[in-house]
C-alpha cells in the first residue's frame, strides 16, 4: 500500500493548475446514461473515482473513448445492462447517481446499497424518496436495490427533501430530466456542482430551471441529445491548497479558477490573515509571512462553509496563532482526523461534533493513518507544517481526490514522496 513521504518545511510558493472538478464530474458521467447519443465530456480530473465510474459506465456495456486531452466520449446506444455491481459501488459511494439516470431512461435499474463510510452512516432514503414520489417502485433486496418506473414511464412531482442533500437532490434531478410533465425540488441544494450538472443536462436538452437557488424546476422531455461539456475547476482541491499555503506562511498562485464558488473558504483564509486577489480565472494568496491566525468556522450546506473543507482547516488551526472551534453540522464522524494531529502534537479536544483547538507554532513529525480523503489532505498538511519527516499510511484516500498531488505540492517547493510498500 503506497504512503506518502512529507518533510516538513518552509512557506509553500509557486503557481499550480486546478483539475477538473470530482464531485461534478462524477454525477456528469452518470447524466450520460440518459441520452442515447455520443456525449463528450471534457477537463475530467485524473483520478481513481473516476476511472471507477468510468468502469462501472463498462461494466454496464456502455462504450467509451478516452482521449489524451482529459476527455471521454461515452456513447449510452451502447448501454446493455442496468445494474450496479457491489464490486464497484462498495469503492465508491457516488456510483448511487447512476440510478437515476438508469430508471429514467430504460426504466428499471438494480443497483448496489452503497452504505456508510468513515465519515457518516450516509443513508440514501431521500434518493429513494423523491424517486418514489416520480412513480418509480422501490424494493431493497439483498443488499441491492430494485427500482422499476411505472407503466409509461417516471411522472413528474413535487419533492421535498428533508434535508439538504447533494446526491439526492442529483439522482431526482437527472431522473426528472426524462419524466414526464413538471417536477419540482424543494429544499434542493444549492451546491455549484449542481449547477454544473443541471448545466450539461441543459446541454443535453434538458428543460431546467432554478438551479443554484433551493428550488429547481423541471419539464420533461421525451429524450435528451448528445453534446460536448466541460467539468468546473475543483472547488476543493483549490481550497485545500489555499489552506497549505496560509499554514505554511506562504504564497501561491492558482490558475483555471476564479473566486466565485470558494467564497465561505476565502472569508475565513481573509479572516486568518491571507491577502488575496483574484481574476475571472485566478486566485492568488500571500501570507506576507505571517503565521495564520486560528478561524472559528461551523459547516453549513453550500453557500455556507463546505464539510470538505473542514479537515484542512482544521490542520492549519493545529498551527495557528489563537484558540478556535471548528464545528461539523453535516457528518456525524468527520472529526478523526484530529486524533492523529494530536500524535503530532497538535493541541485538539472535542467535545460533541466540535473540534476546540489550541494553535502550536509547529508539529512535530509522526507515522499517521488516512480515514477519508479529506481527511488525508489535512494529515499532509500537518506534515508540511511539521519538524521531520511525516509518513501518511492508507492514502488510497487521497488518489480518489486529488489530481497529481505529489507533483502539485513539488510545483510549490514542497518534499513529498510517494514510498511503494
Ligand atoms: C460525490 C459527492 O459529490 N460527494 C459530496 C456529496 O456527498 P453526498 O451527496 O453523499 O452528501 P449529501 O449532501 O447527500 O449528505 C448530506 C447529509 O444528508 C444525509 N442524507 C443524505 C441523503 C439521504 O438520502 N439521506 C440523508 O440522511 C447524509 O447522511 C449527510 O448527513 O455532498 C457532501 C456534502 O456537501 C460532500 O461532503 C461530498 O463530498
Ligand atoms: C466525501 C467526499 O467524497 P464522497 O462523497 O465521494 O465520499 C469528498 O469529496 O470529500
Amino acid at each position: 500500500m503506497d504512503k506518502l513521504l512529507i518533510s516538513g518545511g518552509g512557506p509553500l510558493a509557486g503557481e499550480i493548475r486546478v483539475s477538473g472538478s470530482k464531485n461534478a464530474a462524477l454525477p456528469i458521467l452518470a447524466a450520460t446514461l440518459l441520452s442515447s447519443e455520443p456525449v463528450m465530456i471534457r477537463n475530467l480530473p485524473h483520478l481513481h473515482d473516476i476511472t471507477t465510474m468510468i468502469a462501472l459506465l463498462r461494466s454496464m456495456g456502455t462504450e467509451l473513448i478516452v482521449d489524451e486531452n482529459l476527455g471521454v466520449e461515452i456513447n449510452g446506444a451502447t448501454t446493455t445492462k442496468t445494474t450496479a455491481p457491489y464490486e464497484l459501488v462498495k469503492t465508491m459511494r457516488a456510483s448511487i447517481l447512476v440510478l437515476g439516470p438508469l430508471l429514467a431512461h430504460f426504466g428499471h435499474a438494480r443497483v448496489s446499497f452503497p452504505g456508510g463510510c468513515a465519515i457518516g452512516s450516509r443513508p440514501v432514503d431521500q434518493h429513494l424518496r423523491g424517486l418514489e414520489a416520480m412513480g418509480a417502485i422501490i424494493d431493497v433486496d439483498a443488499g441491492y436495490i430494485t427500482a422499476r418506473a411505472p407503466e409509461g414511464g417516471l411522472r413528474g412531482a413535487r419533492v421535498l427533501f428533508d434535508m439538504v442533500t447533494v446526491g439526492g437532490t442529483e439522482n431526482v434531478l437527472m431522473a426528472a430530466a426524462l419524466a414526464k410533465g413538471r417536477t419540482v425540488l424543494e429544499n434542493a441544494a444549492r451546491e455549484p456542482e449542481i449547477v454544473d450538472l443541471a448545466n450539461c443536462l441543459i446541454a443535453m436538452g434538458a428543460k431546467i430551471s432554478g438551479h443554484g437557488s433551493a428550488t429547481i424546476t423541471v419539464d420533461g422531455v421525451e429524450r435528451l441529445n448528445g453534446c460536448t461539456y466541460s467539468v468546473m475547476a475543483d472547488r476543493i482541491e483549490a481550497g485545500t491548497y489555499l489552506v497549505a499555503a496560509a499554514a505554511t506562511r506562504g504564497s501561491i498562485h492558482l490558475r483555471d479558477i476564479g473566486p466565485d464558488t470558494l467564497e465561505a473558504v476565502l472569508v475565513k483564509l481573509e479572516e486568518a490573515g491571507a491577502k488575496i486577489t483574484s481574476g475571472e480565472n485566478w486566485i492568488t494568496l500571500d501570507m506576507e509571512g505571517r503565521r495564520p491566525k486560528a478561524v472559528n468556522l461551523k459547516t453549513m450546506p453550500y453557500p455556507g462553509f463546505p464539510t470538505d473543507m473542514q479537515a484542512q482547516f482544521t490542520a492549519m488551526n493545529a498551527v495557528a496563532e489563537g484558540v478556535s472551534r471548528v464545528t461539523e453540522t453535516i457528518f456525524e464522524n468527520r472529526l478523526i482526523q484530529t486524533h492523529e494531529m494530536n500524535r503530532m502534537g497538535a493541541k485538539i479536544s472535542i467535545e460533541g461534533n466540535t473540534a476546540l483547538i489550541t494553535g502550536t507554532e509547529r508539529l512535530k513529525a509522526a507515522p499517521v493513518m488516512a480515514s477519508d480523503l479529506r481527511a488525508s489532505a489535512s494529515l499532509v498538511i500537518a506534515g508540511l507544517v511539521a519538524d521531520g519527516d511525516t509518513l501518511v499510511d492508507r492514502i488510497y484516500h487521497i488518489d480518489r481526490g486529488y489530481e497529481c498531488i505529489e507533483e502539485k505540492f513539488h510545483a510549490l517547493g514542497a518534499t513529498i514522496r510517494r514510498v511503494a510498500n
